[in-house]
């Protein structure tokens, strides 16, 4: 699948050495970089860890880090030096022949670099006569040596054979150094790359560093430029994977290396040219339309939520023949309610909370193509068709987080499903006019130990993009809002929306919050139309405050008309430079759903966040 071998920094992952070094074989890496700390902590000798590893079939590629090995004090010097000879023998218990030496920080550290060319060349000369090779990388707060070009320097003027560079992206883009003359490095002098992405920041780039890296395709680093610079370099060593992150060192560290190798290939593949040894993710047919949404609403909630979906002007259609499921159309729409007192058909997960949305279905020509391409980016994906209905590849199923999937599906799909259900005796769909002609994005909650995880599945699965959105804010909270949208391509591209539910929120969900998160937008084409049918089949608008609209007049200068047509249908509004947004909400149904119609008009690219307080105060708790 890919020439190049991937490695990660034990420092990535939570547990004991052995637990990381089992997670990290778990996960398909080829090797690790072992992070000192860890072999300090650990009741296994050197010699343990080597047999460890080679027993899981990884190759211990990096021993790091070996600090502050440069000093002022000629004194100081030599006892790094001694310092050095001790890690050597570790090393040979390990088996491991490369060592980072990162430049230092402390106030002694060597400002000249002739004298700094002389000490390393020594450290390179002990090296060498014990068969170990050394990996100079400046570390962004180095008090000296500080840029990568400058670490360059350094190596290149020591000119020793057992002395090359590791580059680490994080140092390199933290300080908005240029990674392009990455490729004026002679390959075989970088030693080791250690790949870090991270999210946009003002701090100190320490603290920085040390808390807040994520995985590639987590951040918003341009880590596709760095790779190309460095593929023209001729480096072709280890990937390797070193991230600081808070939340990596709780969380389970299975899932968080089989998310780093993702991280790696989904690099790759964006780096990737015709003829070089990258990952090349498989191809896959486009996808198409969001055509159904399922719920699973256990007994006690589906009829309040049959009555929501009656006056969005959905028919029910059908009766599953075996489980209480229940099929509602509208016009290409499907919405199947999951009534069974298990929930039997969620296949993720049972929902803590009732009703919640299971399951997104798209179109694609092609479920099996992305089936392909989730295995080849370490994704669990399922092929389920209906039993004995549809071929299992007329459905690709990928979990997005604990409780709700995307389900790829073949366009045959719909028609086989009709053919589970029994039809709802009297009931024309086909003559129905429909109101709603799409969904225009699907609203989920991500617990924020998912959020990085979740967002990378999508990217790298899907090729959508995460655009930060407002935050939400909430009577009793501010939550943290990201837009996911798919490249378009369909007549309406795969919008979803991301609300982060944080600790105390996460555990008592729906109830330490107000609002939900978990909503289905359904667009139209006008939504006074959609309004005036809602209102026939019973649905009473949400009572919006007379002070939103005053504050449109205020902000938009709309006519007064206007205004007072979407104050009798609880309809919002929202403008930006392309276009308009009208919208209008249903209450919420249990602790966590609701629906939305939407109008688009021009090229509005949001979702009407701004307005989102006025939706949670407005939908009885
Ligand atoms: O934060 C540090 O000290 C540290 C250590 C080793 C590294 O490779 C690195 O990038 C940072
Ligand atoms: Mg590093």
């Amino acid at each position: 699948m890919s020439g190049v071998a991937t490695s990660i920094a034990t420092v990535c992952l939570s547990g004991t050495l052995a637990e990381k070094l089992d997670a990290v074989a778990a996960a398909g890496f080829d090797g690790v970089e072992v992070f000192e700390p860890d072999l300090v902590a650990s009741p296994l000798s050197a010699t343990q860890i080597r047999e460890r590893a080679r027993t899981l079939g990884l190759t211990i590629d990096l021993y790091q880090p070996f600090r502050d090995v440069d000093s002022t004090d000629p004194a100081q010097f030599e006892r790094n030096l001694a310092r050095a000879e001790a890690k050597f023998d570790v090393m040979s218990g390990l088996g491991c022949d490369l060592m980072l030496v990162c430049s230092s920080p402390l106030p002694t550290a060597v400002r000249d670099d002739a004298v700094l060319v002389t000490q390393l060349r020594t450290l390179a000369e002990r090296a060498q006569r014990r068969g170990i090779r050394l990996a100079y990388e400046a570390l962004a707060w180095g008090t000296h040596v500080n840029t990568y070009w400058h670490s360059w320097e350094i190596v290149r003027a020591v000119d020793h054979p057992s002395l090359g560079l590791c580059l680490d992206s994080f140092h390199v883009l933290s300080r908005g150094d240029d990674p392009d003359r990455i490729a004026d490095i002679p390959g075989d002098k970088i030693f080791f790359v250690q790949w870090a992405d991270s999210p946009a920041m003002a701090m100190d780039v320490l603290q920085w560093s040390r808390h807040h890296r994520n995985f590639p395709g987590q951040g918003s680093f341009d880590l596709r430029r760095f790779a190309v610079a460095l593929q023209s370099s001729g480096y072709r060593g280890p990937w390797s994977l070193e991230i600081f992150n808070d939340t990596f060192r709780a969380g389970d560290p299975v899932r968080t290396a089989r998310d780093g190798l993702r991280s790696l290939r989904f690099l790759q593949d964006s780096a990737h040219c015709v003829g070089d040894d990258l990952f090349t993710a498989p191809d896959v047919e486009p996808l198409g339309d969001v055509v159904s949404v399922r719920i699973a609403a256990g007994p006690g909630k589906s009829s309040t939520l049959q009555s929501v979906l009656g006056a969005l002007g959905f028919v029910p259609a059908g009766r599953h023949r075996d489980y209480d499921l229940q099929l509602w159309r509208q016009g290409q729409l499907t919405v199947v309610v999951d009534a069974s007192p298990g929930t039997v058909w969620t296949a993720p997960g049972l929902p803590a909370h009732l009703p919640a949305l299971t399951q997104i279905g798209i179109r694609s020509d092609d479920p099996a193509s992305w089936a392909r391409r989730a295995h080849a980016l370490a994704v669990p994906a399922d092929s389920v068709g209906l039993p004995g209905v549809e071929p299992d590849d007329a459905v690709a199923r990928v979990e997005v987080t604990g409780t709700t999937s995307v389900d790829v599906r073949a366009p045959s799909s719909a028609a086989s499903w009709g053919a589970a259900f029994v039809p709802v005796p009297g009931v024309r769909t086909a003559t129905s006019v429909p109101v709603l002609t799409g969904v225009d994005h699907v609203g989920i909650a991500v617990p924020d130990d998912e959020w990085d995880s979740v967002i990378l599945l999508l990217r790298s699965v899907f090729g959508m993009e995460p655009h930060d959105e407002p935050d939400i804010t909430d009577a009793v909270g501010l939550m943290r809002n990201r837009s996911v949208i798919a490249p378009a391509g369909s007549s309406t591209p795969f919008r979803l929306t991301l609300g982060m539910v944080t600790g105390l929120a996460a555990s008592t969900f729906g109830t330490a919050r107000r609002g939900g998160i978990g909503h289905v937008a359904f667009s139209c084409d006008d939504i006074f139309t959609a309004a005036a049918a809602m209102r026939r089949r019973g649905f009473t608008a949400l009572p919006i405050p007379s002070n939103y609209y005053d504050d449109l007049a205020a902000r938009f200068g709309l006519p007064g008309e206007l205004l007072a047509q979407m104050a009798a249908s609880g309809i919002l509004y929202d403008r930006d430079a392309d276009g308009e947004f009208f919208h209008l909400f249903t209450p919420t149904l249990g602790a966590d759903l609701f629906f939305e119609v939407v109008q688009r008009v021009g090229g509005y690219r949001g979702f009407g966040d701004a307005n989102a307080a006025v939706r949670i105060a407005a939908q009885p708790a």
